[in-house]
């Protein structure tokens, strides 16, 4: 019997997933169970070298039912296995999480209580380490939180400028992502540790995205604040807004509160700029209509009004390193971006930028471009690694 560590990744309507050995940073599989609770619900799997496994018929209701089938089918693949933990990334920690925790009964309740801060992302969070726990009730379940890497950011960045009893319950710029934010800073500490201990932003460009300003490895200030809805546009997301636009929609179009979020999070963003057309990156590339260069063309605008205020939070910038779906993948909107940043020092090179290669910029830029790509499901694997190995030490 071979020991794996299962990490789980609890979207609103997919779940992601990666099978680890006890060490080794490629997962023996990944996937994900996408669209649950839909008539096209889908569950792709690939082993660790990116080959499609074959997959049995699937029709999950829910995130319970989405485990079990991933569960099935990781069974049928890797008969000879014993699951040692379970890792799960966790949106929201709140003041209390700053490093991984053991789940138990009081840290569920824990958690279940920062569902009202993150009600699209934490509840599907917390139905995954349920239907885990259902299933394997004598494995460890360690959740790894989004919040925990800015735990150490300053007031400043911490605090609304609202009456202060809102502070003091609850009401506070968290900032997400974090499991993204800490790989790179491994990554960067291993691999360019004078850049790692300067001042770095990170551009974690995905369906969701925000930026970070990471100051000598501990995060100073990011876009994402109370919500995942804050900072840059997204897929469907709307990234930053004037909170008078809440108050006119509530008012005067007597829109509810459900209606309001259901836009902000689902019609949003690059899919509502580009009226309905995508939310996807490279549909809006190939597409050409006006609607999606507006959008374009927005995405980049924020991201380089955000890099500007990141940088500034941090008094100067000498890295950028881009991840995420679009930050990996997108030489168009990387080459646009570092275009617009030439006035802070960073100047790319295209033919570096054009094949993806890890350093993007020119040997004479002062701030130097990186390509990173991220993983989130190897910081979690380390956690759960990390309390099995502390497990058997005691
Ligand atoms: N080659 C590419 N060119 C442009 N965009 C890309 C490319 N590959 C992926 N993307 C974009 O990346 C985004 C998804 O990012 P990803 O990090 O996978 O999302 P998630 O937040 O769901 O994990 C989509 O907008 C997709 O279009
Ligand atoms: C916190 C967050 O926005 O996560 P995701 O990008 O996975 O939706
Ligand atoms: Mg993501």
């Amino acid at each position: 019997m071979i020991g794996v560590i299962l990490t789980l990744n609890a979207g609103s309507s997919s779940l992601k997933f990666a099978l680890y050995g006890e060490d080794g940073d490629t997962p023996l599989a990944q996937g994900m169970v996408d669209r649950i609770g839909g008539n096209e619900a889908s569950l792709s799997l690939k082993d660790g070298a990116g080959n499609a496994l074959p997959v049995a018929d699937i029709s999950p209701n829910d995130h319970t039912q989405a485990l079990a089938v991933v569960l099935d089918n990781l069974r049928q693949a890797f008969p000879d296995t014993e699951l040692r933990a379970i890792g799960h990334r966790v949106v929201h920690g709140g003041t209390d999480y700053a490093q991984p925790v053991l789940v138990d009964q009081t840290v569920l309740s824990k958690l279940d209580k920062l569902s009202p801060f993150a009600p699209l992302h934490q509840p599907h969070n917390l139905a995954g380490i349920r239907a885990a726990m259902e299933a394997f009730p004598g494995v460890p379940q360690i959740a790894c939180f989004d919040t925990a890497f800015h735990r150490t950011h300053p007031w400043v960045n911490d605090a609304f400028a609202l009456p202060r009893d809102l502070y003091d319950r609850g009401v506070r710029r968290y900032g997400f992502h974090g499991l993204s934010y800490e790989y790179i800073t491994g990554e960067l500490q291993a691999s360019a540790p004078l850049i790692a201990a300067s001042r770095v932003v990170v551009a974690h460009l995905g369906n969701g995205a925000s930026m970070c300003a990471i100051q000598n490895g501990r995060s100073v200030a990011s876009t994402m604040g109370f919500s995942a809805l804050d900072g840059l546009p997204m897929g469907t997301r709307c990234g930053q807004l004037d909170p008078g636009v809440l108050l006119y929609l509530l008012d005067q179009e007597g829109m509810s509160s459900d209606a309001i979020a259901d836009m902000l999070y689902r019609r949003s963003g690059l899919l509502g700029l580009s009226g309905g057309l995508s939310n996807d990156m490279r549909t809006l590339e190939q597409s050409g209509t006006p609607e999606a260069r507006q959008a374009i063309e927005y995405f980049v605008f924020r991201i380089q009004r955000e890099l500007g205020a990141m940088a500034a939070a941090m008094g100067g910038i000498d890295g950028l390193v881009f991840c995420g779906g679009i930050g990996e993948n997108s030489r168009l909107i990387r080459a646009r971006i570092c275009e617009r940043t030439e006035w802070m020092g960073l100047e790319i090179d295209h033919a570096r930028n054009d094949e993806n290669a890890r350093i993007i910029s020119s040997d004479i830029s002062r701030v130097t471009a990186m390509v990173i790509p991220t993983d989130e499901g190897l910081v979690i694997v380390r956690a759960a690694r990390a309390h099995l190995a502390q497990e058997n030490a005691t």
